[in-house]
């Protein structure tokens, strides 16, 4: 199978930012309740990353056994949160903005086991206006069938960037409950 995802032909390659960290460096997580990168999210995904080469991003990923979908693999819906994560990162650190997910599309091409650690690296493949287009790849780096030479999933995905004002309405949920408004500025 593969996608059907093409890049629009007015696509814009954007220039990384003067003081863009080189490769290796780490990348805080953008909200400590995100449910893919966050500290105080107990349930979550908790995916560590660093800047890449370029306009890419490398995350992290342990397959915990609470991400079952099918006995022993990976849920689908896991492996698309995590593609997400690493794709609007990469937006992130490529253009210092804030983006949410437009579209997404994902490639499933090996059943991934529990206990697995997957490499994501997600890129920045271009944008157009607010739009951003995005591609990412896993890989088996660690435990059951690891092999880094084979990628498992793959994914593309459009992003779109936002003012902090996109994310006002949500405030008062913060925690899932209404409640006082909450300062989102660190998001
Ligand atoms: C959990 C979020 C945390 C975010 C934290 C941010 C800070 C840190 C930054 C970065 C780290 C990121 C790590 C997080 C990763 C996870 C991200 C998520 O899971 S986000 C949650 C799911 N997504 C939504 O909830 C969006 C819901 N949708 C909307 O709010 C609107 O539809 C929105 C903002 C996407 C667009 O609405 P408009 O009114 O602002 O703008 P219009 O004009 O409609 O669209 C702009 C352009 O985009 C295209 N577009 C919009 N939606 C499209 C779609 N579904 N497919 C194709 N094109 C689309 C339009 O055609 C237009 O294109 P033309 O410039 O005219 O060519």
């Amino acid at each position: 199978m593969s996608s059907t995802w093409t890049l629009p032909d007015d696509l814009v390659v954007p220039e990384l930012p003067a003081d863009h960290p080189g490769p290796g460096a780490p990348i805080p997580q953008h909200w400590g309740r995100c449910f893919g990168c966050g500290d105080d999210q107990p349930s979550g995904l908790k995916m560590d990353f660093v800047i890449g080469e370029g306009l890419e991003v490398i995350g992290r990923l342990e397959v915990a056994n609470r991400f079952q979908g099918g006995p022993g693999f990976i849920h689908g819906g896991i492996l698309m949160t995590a593609f997400d994560e690493a794709q609007g990162m990469a937006c992130s650190a490529a253009l210092r903005a804030a983006v949410v997910t437009g579209h997404f599309e994902t490639d499933f091409a090996r059943p991934i086991p529990l206990g697995s650690v997957l490499e994501i690296r997600a890129r920045v493949e271009g944008t157009v206006r607010r739009k951003v287009y995005t591609s990412a790849d896993a890989r088996i780096v660690d435990g059951p069938l690891a092999d880094p030479e084979v990628v498992v999933a793959s994914s593309s995905g459009l992003f779109v960037t936002v003012g902090h004002e996109h994310f006002e309405k949500g405030r008062r949920f913060a925690d899932g409950l209404p409640g006082p408004d909450r300062d989102v500025s660190a998001f």
